[in-house]
């Protein structure tokens, strides 16, 4: 028996991630510690809310005193931290929040969990700790900057994040790799490609297009489109985690990938194209929409966004020959498989955009 602590469990990833754990480790008990902003939602946690290895905790990872209550009622063996304020528009708008939660938030969860695992000193003054404790840091590729038209990102590419986003995850893998420098803290490092799959917060590109194009609203594609991500299945993002949490070498950095460039444009087209295609074939409750509408009129060209990293790609060599990690989906099953759970979770759709949503995208997209 294991107790994990998942931080922003009940946001996009964080909400697989818990899923999935309770799954593969039955017997281990999950606490979800989650802020619950705008991004986080019970409802991605509603068919699991009752399984008694599943606890959940609001509040905040900066919040000192808060986890140094929570951390004097648990004893966590391994603590992975996804709570962060993830959008890179957001941070562009107003990055000290992102500061706020993703370094102080890390800073304050490093020093509570060494306090709670440290058992001494070794002959040089270095801590010791207990045995088979873990602390992962979910990252994220953006870390490393931008690439040009080849080249992949591997672990030894040097940090340079481009966005105030990115900067503050950078922020904090470099404070998690300082305790291990430092304290011999028992850490890894992952740093992943873009996701996406159930329950992503329609903002990000792959939710919003599907969104708009139910709304036969326009699909707004920064610059010309021909930026390049490459893309994770949230399934196979959580496996890679997983897979780093039990097996991966204590103090090492592992990029997780999942060899699925694409063009923005791309994801745009394949999104049109297949959700038409699904409706025209298919009734789905709650949704009625003149299906001849949707087609390329819907896409705009809009102002760019600021900094714009041109292409991502990762080299997933490490983790595939050290630890026999690969990501199992092809773009093309999950994608169509994304849509599809988008058209039968419409009542999902509309809790998350309620509240400040609407707010929020008249403001980003007057602009442009
Ligand atoms: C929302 C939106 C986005 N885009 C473009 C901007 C990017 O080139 C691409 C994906 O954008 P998105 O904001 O979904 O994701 P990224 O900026 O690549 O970052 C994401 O993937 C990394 C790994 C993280 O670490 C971030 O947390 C996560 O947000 O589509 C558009 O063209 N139009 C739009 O309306």
């Amino acid at each position: 028996m294991k107790t994990v602590l998942v931080t922003g469990g009940a946001g996009f990833i964080g909400s697989n991630f818990v899923k999935y754990m309770l799954e593969q480790h039955p017997d281990y008990l999950i606490v979800n510690l989650d802020a619950l902003t705008y991004a986080g939602n019970l409802e991605n946690l509603a068919d699991i809310e009752e399984n008694p290895n599943y606890v959940f905790v609001k509040g905040d990872i900066a919040d000192r005193d808060f986890i140094a209550s929570l951390f004097s009622e648990y004893t966590f063996d391994y603590i992975v931290n996804f709570a962060a304020e993830s959008h890179v528009d957001r941070s562009i708008e107003n990055p000290e929040i992102f500061v706020q939660t993703n370094i102080m938030g890390t800073q304050v969860l490093l020093a509570a969990a060494k306090d709670a695992w440290q058992t001494g000193k070794d002959a040089d003054g270095y801590p010791t700790y207990k045995d088979d404790v873990k602390y992962l840091q979910v990252s994220t590729d953006e870390v490393y900057g931008a690439l040009g038209k080849t080249g992949m990102f591997t672990e030894t590419t040097p940090i340079q994040p481009n966005s105030p986003y990115s900067s503050s995850k950078a922020g904090a893998d470099l404070l998690v790799r300082a305790y291990r420098n430092t304290f011999k803290f028992p850490m890894n490092i992952t740093r992943c490609s873009n996701n996406y799959g159930p329950y992503q917060f329609p903002e990000k590109l792959i939710p919003l297009m599907i969104s708009n194009v139910l709304d036969l609203k326009n699909l707004p594609i920064y610059g010309d489109g021909m930026q390049i991500r490459d893309w994770l299945h949230v399934k196979d993002h959580c496996s890679g985690i997983d897979t780093v949490l039990h097996q991966g070498r204590v103090g090492e950095v592992y990029n997780i990938g999942g060899n699925n460039e694409k063009a923005n444009i791309q994801i745009v087209d394949l999104i049109l194209e297949n959700v038409k295609a699904k409706l025209d074939a298919d009734s789905y409750t709650g949704i009625t929409v003149d299906t001849s509408k949707m087609n390329d009129d819907l896409k705009i060209h809009v102002e760019d966004r600021l900094g714009h990293d041109r292409r991502y790609a990762i080299d997933n060599t490490k983790i595939t020959t050290e630890l026999g990690w690969e990501p199992s989906y092809t773009f093309e099953e999950g994608i169509v498989e994304t849509i599809e759970w988008y058209l039968n979770n419409q009542d999902w759709v509309a809790q998350v955009k309620s509240g400040g949503y609407q707010e929020y995208y008249d403001k980003m997209y007057s602009k442009k």
